[in-house]
């Protein structure tokens, strides 16, 4: 479980999280969402303890992030960083085992499959193609087994089947217990696989809550400038949006 109480993070002159309160539950999937620079991967960022806010506090698991040391955080936030870089070239289980925490072969067997990378593990994260890379990183993500996940656009650079496939892994994920929290582009996925969504606008939580709760014609309009509704369907939640931004 992470609360965040009147959080406020600058970078530089930028005031890139404001007066944000909001508490997320273990057992849940949450999609942060809102426009480019509304401070998605600011948020992100101090709730991993990587940010030092200028006010307010984030716990983790009851305790106050930033008096945590680098082995506590790790032990109990994964992160999934925006940049899917990698400095050397090991190979994809090699990946997946650095994420362990005693290299447990049968995690690593585990994750490779859930990820879809099992036929490729011996194979440098290289030659893979950038959504095989991302979903090596996610693989490495999911073998902390760490009770919080956080992640920044895990759906980048993936196909629209991995891209539903790793949602689903998230809702498993949050199903066994987890925190997971995960900002998103595809408002009509957050709207179908999240349980709440954080909606971010200029820095601030402009709804919190179900998607149902959330995606208001007029949130959509007024934070992402866009002409819709979301509608209960055989299928589930479908966000309908006009072609063209309001
Ligand atoms: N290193 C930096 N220096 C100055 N301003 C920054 C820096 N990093 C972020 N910002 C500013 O902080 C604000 C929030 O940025 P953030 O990256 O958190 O947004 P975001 O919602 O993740 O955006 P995106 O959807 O484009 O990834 C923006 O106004 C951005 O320009």
């Amino acid at each position: 479980m992470i609360e965040v109480s009147a959080l406020e993070v600058r970078i530089g002159a930028t005031v890139a999280v404001a007066s944000v309160e909001a508490r997320f539950d273990a057992g849940r999937l949450y999609g942060v969402v809102g426009p480019n620079g509304s401070g998605k991967t600011t948020l992100i960022r101090a709730l991993t303890g990587l940010l030092t806010p200028e006010a307010g506090e984030v716990r983790v698991e009851g305790h106050d992030v930033a008096s945590l040391s680098l082995a506590q955080r790790a032990a109990r936030i994964g992160y999934l960083p925006q940049e899917r870089t990698i400095a050397w070239d090991l190979s994809v289980a090699e990946i997946v085992r650095l994420g362990t925490k005693d290299g447990n072969e049968a995690v690593v067997g585990e994750v490779l499959t859930q990820v879809g990378l099992e036929t490729l593990a011996n194979r440098g994260v290289f030659s893979l193609s950038g959504g095989q890379r991302a979903r090596a990183l996610l693989g490495r993500l999911l073998a902390t087994r760490c009770p919080v996940l956080l992640l920044d656009e895990p759906l980048m650079a993936l196909d629209p089947a991995w891209q539903r496939q790793v949602l689903l892994i998230l809702k498993d994920m949050a199903a066994r217990g987890h925190t997971v929290i995960a900002s998103l582009h595809d408002l009509g996925l957050a709207a179908q696989f999240c349980d709440a969504v954080c909606v971010m606008r200029d820095g601030r939580v402009a709804a919190f809550g179900a998607p149902e709760q959330a995606f208001t014609p007029e949130v959509l309009a007024e934070v992402f400038g866009l002409s819709g509704e979301l509608r209960t369907e055989a299928e589930g939640l479908a966000l309908h949006l006009a072609a063209r931004p309001l």
